[in-house]
C-alpha cells in the first residue's frame, strides 16, 4: 500500500494550513454576525502555568484574528473547587458565550474530571465532556452534531488537507491520554475515515514492531525522542504531537521537544514539525468548534 520511499520528508505544515482554516473560519463568523449572531468563546484559567498562560492568550489572539468574541476567566491558583465550579456556573448561564474550555492541567488538588463534567456539553468547546465523547462512541456514521476533541480532529485534518486518504491506513497512536491517544481512535474508526488503529501505550510490549507495521503513526506520547527512524516504515506518514519541555545542552535555553527523534525525516514520506504541526492546528480546531456550535444554535433556533 505504501509506495516504495527513498527521498526527505515532506513537511505536514501546521501553520500554513491551521492560517488557510482560519480564513475559513473568519467567513463563516462574518455570515453569522450578518445574521445578528456573535460567537464568543471563554476560557477558564486557574493559576499562572506559563504554559498554560501562553497556551490562553494564544487562544484569545485566535479569536480575535477570526471576529470570535473572548470572554476571559482567570483564577487564582489557590481557587478552590467551588470557586472553579461557580466560573463553570456563570459560564454555561451567559447568553454571549458560545462555548469555552478550562485549560488543562488544572492545579493539584482539584478533581479534574468534576469540572469537565460540570461543563454544558452543549458549550463544550473542546470536546472532552463524558455526553460528547459518549456520542463519539455511539455514533460511528452519519453526521457529527456534537463538538470533537480538537487535537484528534487536528491531526486527521492536517492530513486530509495535504491529499493523504487515511481509507484503508494502519494507523499506531503511541499515548492513551484523554485529550490524544484515547479519543483519535474514535475518530479514525468513524465510516467516513475509516482507518484501522492500534493504540499503543506504557504496558505496550515491543513498540517497535507495532510503529513499525503502520502507514501513518502519530506519537502523543509526550516522551521525548522515543520515535526513532529505525522504527518507522520507509514512506510511512508521522504526527508529531507530544510536547516535551527540554532544556538545550548547547544554548542552555529551555525549548520543545517531539517524541519523534532526528532521523525520521529521512525515512518517513511527510512528517509533521513540532512546534508548527498538530499545535496551530489544534488551536484553529478549537475556533472550529465554536463557529460549528454558534451555526447549529443558529439553525435549533
Ligand atoms: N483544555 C485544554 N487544555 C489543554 C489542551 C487542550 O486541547 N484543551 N491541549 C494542551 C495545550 N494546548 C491547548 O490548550 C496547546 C498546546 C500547544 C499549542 C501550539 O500551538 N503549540 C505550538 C508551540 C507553542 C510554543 O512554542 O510553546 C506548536 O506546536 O507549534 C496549541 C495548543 C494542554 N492543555
Amino acid at each position: 500500500m505504501r509506495a516504495p520511499w527513498d527521498g526527505a520528508a515532506r513537511v505536514l505544515d501546521g501553520k500554513a494550513t491551521a492560517a488557510a482554516l482560519k480564513a475559513e473560519l473568519a467567513e463563516r463568523v462574518a455570515a453569522l454576525r450578518q445574521r445578528g449572531i456573535t460567537p464568543g468563546l471563554g476560557t477558564v484559567l486557574v493559576g499562572e502555568d506559563p504554559g498554560s498562560v501562553k497556551y490562553v492568550a494564544g487562544k484569545h489572539a485566535d479569536c480575535a484574528e477570526v471576529g470570535i468574541e473572548s470572554i476571559r476567566v482567570d483564577l487564582p491558583a489557590t481557587a478552590t473547587q467551588a470557586e472553579i465550579e461557580a466560573a463553570i456556573d456563570r459560564l454555561n448561564a451567559d447568553p454571549a458565550c458560545t462555548g469555552y474550555i478550562v485549560q488543562l492541567p488544572l492545579p493539584a488538588g482539584i478533581d479534574t474530571n468534576a469540572i469537565l463534567e460540570r461543563v454544558d456539553p452543549d458549550k463544550d468547546a473542546d470536546g472532552l465532556h463524558p455526553t460528547n465523547l459518549g456520542r463519539l462512541v455511539l455514533r460511528g456514521t452519519g453526521p457529527i452534531t456534537s463538538p470533537l476533541p480538537c487535537t484528534p480532529r487536528a491531526c486527521i485534518e492536517l492530513v486530509t488537507r495535504h491529499g493523504i486518504d487515511l481509507a484503508g491506513k494502519n494507523v499506531c497512536v503511541i499515548g492513551r491520554g484523554v485529550t490524544v491517544g484515547r479519543s483519535i481512535g474514535l475518530l479514525l474508526m468513524r465510516k467516513d475515515v475509516n482507518a484501522t488503529v492500534d493504540v499503543c501505550h506504557t504496558g505496550t510490549v515491543d513498540l517497535a514492531a507495532h510503529v513499525r507495521r503502520a502507514d501513518v503513526v502519530i506519537a502523543a506520547a509526550g516522551s521525548a525522542g522515543i520515535i526513532t527512524a529505525d522504527m518507522v516504515a520507509p514512506g510511512a506518514v508521522v504526527l508529531d504531537v507530544g510536547v516535551s519541555r527540554v532544556v538545550d545542552p548547547e544554548t542552555g535555553k529551555g525549548r520543545i521537544m517531539g517524541d519523534v527523534a532526528d532521523g525520521v525525516d529521512q525515512v518517513a514520506a511527510w512528517l509533521s514539525p513540532n512546534p508548527g504541526g498538530v499545535g496551530p492546528m489544534t488551536r484553529a480546531l478549537l475556533l472550529a468548534n465554536v463557529v460549528e456550535i454558534a451555526e447549529r444554535n443558529a439553525t435549533d433556533s
